[in-house]
């Protein structure tokens, strides 16, 4: 599958009537990438059964494989590929840490967000240059903290002074480690790349955080008990402090949950077409924060069921707008604010300025977009407030954003000649998301 699909606009389909559909997803995004860094730094061999295959997965099994690990696609037929119609193959990973991480090496993190700040660290590890770089606007997301606290815990980084991509890690086979202080306001990611790698730190890692509140704790709630399954000490009983001992990592057998973030616009086709959507798999426990769908789609309105087929949401005639503060569950803003477009009142979503350096400025893309359509959004300070307006077709542009383009379908399935441009940007984490959302829609009527 090559990483980057050709440029091509897709006008999203208008649903017929309200969906009647059992939908399955491919694997977690944050799950698989965390399982991939954790098994190229543990001691043995790690099986990630039910991986996501898509871009940014990929791009960290080629670095991982760059820096020395090797990573072998096993293949399987899966009861997904049946559930969808499509003919894929799920596919499990294996992989060899290999002797030792090592250079030179060159890295494309892409607009990956996990591999731009979970890679460094463990490029700090390996034993030679690692220059990494990655797509245009990944320049200009956040990175300056992590490159910092690595200097900070031993590394030699050489950015230019930038404090962003592209830079080149001197690895010398090993991190001092320690203590450092940082300001993660910007990502969430930027503490869980250092903890992701800390085990292997020869003081192991304090780190604390200092500023505005950290976005997305379930991201690091997840990256905590993902360390702690491989087998590492992990305090995190202090707010904003977390600490890894060093040793512990082992390889083993990683189960990847179903990517419930990438729920969200299945789900909300079910409050849109007023019809019921399930997405089967759903865990009954876990640390993704797609699972506040729960109580954000209740929230609009929605009927909502978690039972052993998984969970099903059903909507009625109309929902309602959501007030809600979304700092923890900020990726699933995209797809809230197409659903916001189209609710029966108004909707202020809030905690949300670090989604100006995600994939895309997304509070200013969202506005542009759903405006564009002749909608009526605009930005706060920290979020968007959208008051509901009849909408048009029009062009939906997507930023190299995957989340804007399921934006653009869900207001597709209500407002006819949405042309979502560049769709193949879905395939940052959903490939075949259009089969997907067509299979669905064959069901509405
Ligand atoms: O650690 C992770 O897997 C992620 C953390 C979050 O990043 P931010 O904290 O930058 O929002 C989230 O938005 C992103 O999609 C995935
Ligand atoms: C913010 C996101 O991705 P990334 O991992 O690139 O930060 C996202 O998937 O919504």
């Amino acid at each position: 599958m090559p990483l980057s699909q050709p440029e091509r606009d897709w006008v999203a389909p208008v649903a017929r009537g309200p969906v009647d559909a059992a939908v399955t997803l491919p694997g977690s995004k944050s799950m698989t990438n965390r399982a991939l860094v954790l098994a190229a730094t543990a001691s043995g061999s790690s099986r990630i059964g039910r991986p996501l295959a898509s871009r940014d997965t990929r791009l960290m099994a080629h670095a991982l494989r760059a820096l020395g690990a090797d990573v072998l696609e096993v293949e399987a037929a899966g009861p997904e590929a049946e559930a969808v119609g499509a003919a894929e193959e799920v596919r499990g990973w294996l992989v060899d840490p290999g002797e030792r991480l090592r250079g030179p090496a060159e890295i494309d993190v892409g607009l990956a967000g996990t591999v731009m700040r979970f890679l460094p660290p463990v490029a700090a590890l390996a034993d030679g240059d690692v220059a990494i770089d990655g797509d245009p606007y990944a320049r200009r997301r956040p990175m300056g903290p992590i490159l910092d606290a690595l200097r900070a815990l031993g590394a030699e980084i050489d950015d230019g002074g930038r404090g962003a991509l592209p830079f080149t890690v001197r690895g010398r086979g090993g991190l001092r480690g320690g203590t450092v202080t940082l300001d993660a306001s910007a990502s969430s990611q930027l503490i869980s790349g250092l903890l992701l790698s800390a085990p292997r730190f020869e003081q192991g890692l304090e780190v604390r955080h200092e500023g505005p509140p950290v976005p997305s704790a379930p991201h690091l709630a997840m990256t905590v008990a993902m360390l702690r399954e491989a087998g590492a000490t992990v305090d995190d009983s202090e707010p904003d402090v977390w600490r890894v001992a060093p040793g512990g990592l082992k390889g083993r057998d990683w189960d990847i949950e179903p990517d419930l973030s990438n729920a969200a616009q299945f789900l909300g086709a079910a409050l849109v077409t007023g019809g019921r959507v399930t997405v089967g798999g759903w865990p009954a426990e876990t640390t993704q924060p797609g699972d506040a769908l729960r109580d954000l789609l209740a929230e609009m309105g929605a009927e909502v069921d978690l039972g052993p087929d998984g969970l099903t949401v059903r909507g009625g005639s109309g929902f309602r707008g959501l007030t809600a503060d979304l700092r923890d569950v900020g990726e699933l803003t995209p797809v809230l604010a197409a659903l916001a477009a189209l609710a029966d009142g108004p909707s202020r979503l809030t905690g949300i300025a670090h989604l100006r350096g995600h994939e895309t400025d997304r509070l200013a893309a969202l506005v542009a977009e759903i405006n564009g359509l002749g909608g009526d959004a605009r930005e706060l300070p920290d979020g968007l407030e959208i008051r509901p307006r009849p909408l048009r077709g029009g062009v939906f542009h997507t930023y190299d954003d995957h989340r804007m383009v399921m934006a653009g379908a869900v207001l597709g399935l209500a407002v006819p000649d949405v042309r979502v441009e560049n769709v193949g940007t879905v395939g940052k984490t959903l490939p075949d998301f259009t089969e997907r959302w067509s299979a669905m829609l064959t069901t509405a009527g």
